[in-house]
């Protein structure tokens, strides 16, 4: 057996990134969107929720640089860079949303264009370790991608990222569309590449689920940050069991169902829309 096998997912460098994010705003020319973010991504699985629109994967571009953005951001101390390519080189990676595979290339090729950065030999190397880490995407090897189920493509997404040994990999809505299965094993890899030390911030809908694998949570709404706290707290507070869960809420349940639910919980008067500081975790 080959010595990689038993250290799945050790691409990321020993370090554990941490994100410090001060007075972010940003949005789309005139059209501001995030206002005046305040968070930090720890080493391990941050998570943030939010119903359509929110402004998730505003901030997630912001971040990347594909879009401007205003205030500090710091990856271990470091100003985060304006541009993407630079944002990159410093270790941070985006699995965007639609996952933008090449179609036409092999699961093989796709996961070489994620290392291109890399030295080819070292890409050799890292090839081998990813499909350790990934061991169905093994036997696709020379599947073409597009041809491939929508979870399995966001995994082959998901091993193209890792093919760049980030330090901070960031995940807009990997459950997206997936079958429930599918969605279990994808934040099950998101879980196991944070264990092995790359942090993660993940973006998602998927309230229940992706609380039970992350470490901490943030909830955005309409662009500002409305609670935040341990993913074991921010489920059990008010914000996420009124609005986003409810009362035998399905697994399935998602941050845009909620906010239907906040409505007539609203105009019931159950909730005032605001949320106390007397919640689990800590309104933001
Ligand atoms: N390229 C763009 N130009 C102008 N406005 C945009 C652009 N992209 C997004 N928006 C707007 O920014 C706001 C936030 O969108 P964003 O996609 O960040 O939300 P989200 O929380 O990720 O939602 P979803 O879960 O639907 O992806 C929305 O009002 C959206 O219409």
């Amino acid at each position: 057996m080959m010595w990689w096998r038993d250290t799945p997912f050790v691409l990321g460098d020993a370090k554990r990134a941490h994100l410090q994010v001060q007075g972010l705003s940003a949005g789309y020319g005139a059209f501001l969107v995030l206002r005046d973010l305040r968070f930090e991504v720890k080493p391990g699985l941050t998570v943030i929720l939010g119903p359509n629109g929110a402004g998730k994967t505003t901030l997630l571009k912001a971040l990347m640089g594909l879009i401007p953005r205003q205030g500090l951001a710091l990856l271990d101390g470091e100003e985060l860079p304006d541009k993407t390519h630079e944002v990159v080189r410093g270790g941070v990676t985006l699995v965007a949303e639609g996952r933008q595979l090449f179609p036409q290339m092999t699961v093989l090729e796709n996961l070489e264009l994620g290392g291109w950065l890399v030295p080819k030999a070292e890409r050799a190397h890292r090839i081998e370790q990813v499909l350790a880490d990934f061991p169905k995407l093994r036997e696709r090897a020379q599947q073409l991608a597009g041809t491939m189920s929508g979870g399995e493509q966001q995994m082959v997404a998901v091993a193209r990222a890792m093919m760049s040994a980030p330090r901070l990999l960031m995940l807009d809505e990997p459950s997206l569309g997936l079958a429930p299965r599918m969605v279990d094993e994808l934040l099950t890899i998101a879980r196991r590449i944070a264990d092995a030390g790359t942090t993660v911030l993940m973006v998602e809908q998927n309230v229940k689920k992706a609380l039970a694998v992350a470490d901490r949570g943030y909830v955005l709404e309409r662009g500002v940050l409305v609670a935040s706290g341990p993913a074991r707290l921010l489920e059990r507070s008010n914000v996420i069991r009124e609005a986003y869960l409810g009362a035998g809420a399905a697994d399935q349940t998602t941050a845009s169902d909620a906010v239907q639910r906040r409505k007539t919980l609203a105009n019931s008067g159950t909730h005032s829309g605001t949320h106390s500081a007397a919640d689990a975790a800590a309104p933001v």
